[in-house]
């Protein structure tokens, strides 16, 4: 299935070895290969033997996903996150030997990760594995774009580190990953359910209304946890195939560390970028499905014209068009929303596509946007003031970006809702909604409750 030999790959890292000047050098090595079909899910699974942290991601189709496992190399920042983290990237790269023929989105030297909503929010001990801001370049990483399959290895080696040995334990671990069939063991089922502090929930909303009308801010995003308990430990390769059996439309990822695992199926994008074209998206504005096509197609329409909901998509739209002005050229963003339907709710949904101009990052991006008024609020600042001194939740990675990037400047970063984190046989859910001037606080209530449906029912088992 692979074409590269233990010989070969011993060379390439004696002369990655034999390159290093300094003890202090990290020498990344990256090498790429073509694989035969190889099932990302099934891939996740057979890892699972190496004992590692694993990560998943798919696109809104599973067109594209990575699977990844261990850590080659981490960045991981607290302070300046979004500097600090593209200043390690590139220096990494910039030393870093990459076979990787193909060039495929995706392929090659890929980051993975993600980071705090809100740095500035004292963290609590439910997050303490995640770190304010960490990218993760696995040690080996399955990409399938289309209809082809690439394999990937990633070693940081030392001056004084042996060739042979490597080259040895790389292919020890290769032929565990691809032997390894291990199915997911079925699903684990809810046994207890706790939604924490509802009734402060809908005073905060209240108060948030209040904020609103005395013209502190224009929408402020609130959001609240609910706590599970399984009757076994949850198997993330399970929730996983049923985010992606149900969830159309959606991201679907998942970030392991540990006994913890952060997993979600987000219909949120952030920001993608391909050879330089920026696809953002607006995404803000809520109501339920239809029982019947007629009741979901009067639904949709009394969506598109709801000036509340409407209120809370345009701040969004104003705002992402005002932050990447400076950035690109070419912006393009219609009018109108349309409709961005899902299993169990639909959204309202304004494209924006952009030409990213050649001296900015995608973390000139992420940084500008993060976070939109889909999930802080309007203005930011005071926005982001209010959330953090009300909420009553460490909202830890919820609600802030999470994704990939490579080497060749192409990325994708979602917005990480519809999520919950994962411990063992329980599991925290979270879930918010934008409040503006003439919210009803049990209307938002209702809110939140059908966006927790789309894990809750693939943690029920009754997807
Ligand atoms: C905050 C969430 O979703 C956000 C809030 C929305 C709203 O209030 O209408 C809609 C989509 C997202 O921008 C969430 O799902 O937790
Ligand atoms: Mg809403």
């Amino acid at each position: 299935m692979i074409e590269i030999k233990e010989d070969q790959l011993e060379h390439i890292l004696d002369r990655a070895i034999q390159s290093i000047s300094s003890d202090d050098v990290l020498q990344l090595v990256s090498i790429t290969k073509s694989i035969n079909k190889t099932d990302p899910l099934t891939f996740f699974d057979g890892v699972k033997t190496l004992k590692k942290d694993r990560i998943f991601w798919t696109s809104t189709t599973d067109e594209f996903c990575l699977a990844g496992v261990g850590s080659a190399y981490e960045i991981s920042a607290d302070e300046a996150r979004f500097e600090i983290t593209e200043d390690r990237w590139n220096s990494l790269l910039d030393e870093a030997i990459i076979y990787n023929p193909y060039q495929v989105p995706g392929t090659g030297v890929v980051a993975l990760g993600g980071m705090a909503f809100d740095p500035k929010k004292k963290q609590t001990a439910l997050w303490k594995k995640f770190k304010p801001s960490q990218f993760t370049i696995p040690e080996y990483m399955l990409t399938k774009n289309e209809n082809s399959y690439y394999f990937t290895v990633n070693i940081v080696v030392k001056k004084d580190d042996h060739p042979v040995q490597l080259a040895k334990g790389i292919m020890e671990a290769e032929a565990v990953i691809f032997s390894n069939q291990t199915s997911a063991s079925g699903n684990a089922a809810i046994s207890k359910k706790k939604e924490i502090k509802p009734e402060q929930w809908k005073e905060t909303v209240r108060q948030a209304t209040e904020e609103i009308r005395e013209k502190q801010t224009e929408k402020i995003v609130l959001a609240r946890e609910m706590r599970l308990k399984f009757n076994k430990h949850a198997e993330i390769g399970q929730i996983i195939k049923n985010l992606m059996d149900t969830q159309s439309n959606s991201y679907v990822f998942a970030f392991e560390k540990g006994e913890d695992c952060f997993v979600g199926a987000t219909p949120e994008r952030l920001v993608k970028l391909e050879n330089e074209h920026l696809l953002s998206t607006c995404l803000a504005g809520t109501a339920p499905r239809g029982a019947t096509p007629a009741e979901d197609k009067k639904i949709s329409n009394d969506l598109l014209h709801d000036d509340k909901n409407r209120q809370e998509h345009d701040f969004v739209v104003e705002m992402i068009k005002q932050s990447i002005k400076k950035y690109c050229t070419d912006i393009n963003i219609p009018e109108e929303p349309v409709i961005y339907p899902l299993k169990n709710l639909q959204h309202l949904y304004t494209p924006v596509t952009a030409i990213l101009k050649n001296s900015y990052s995608i973390f000139d991006i992420i940084k500008q946007l993060h976070p939109t008024p889909a999930l802080g609020g309007t203005p930011k600042k005071e926005a982001m003031e209010f959330i953090r001194e009300h909420e009553l939740l460490d909202r830890g990675w919820y609600g802030a970006p999470v994704g990939w990037l490579d080497s060749n400047k192409n990325g994708e970063f979602a917005v990480a809702i519809r999520s919950g984190l994962i411990q063992g046989n329980e599991a925290s859910l979270f879930a918010g909604c934008g409040v503006v001037k003439n919210s009803n606080p049990e209307a938002e209530y209702e809110e939140t409750n059908i966006k927790f449906l789309p894990m809750l029912s693939v943690l029920g088992g009754q997807a």
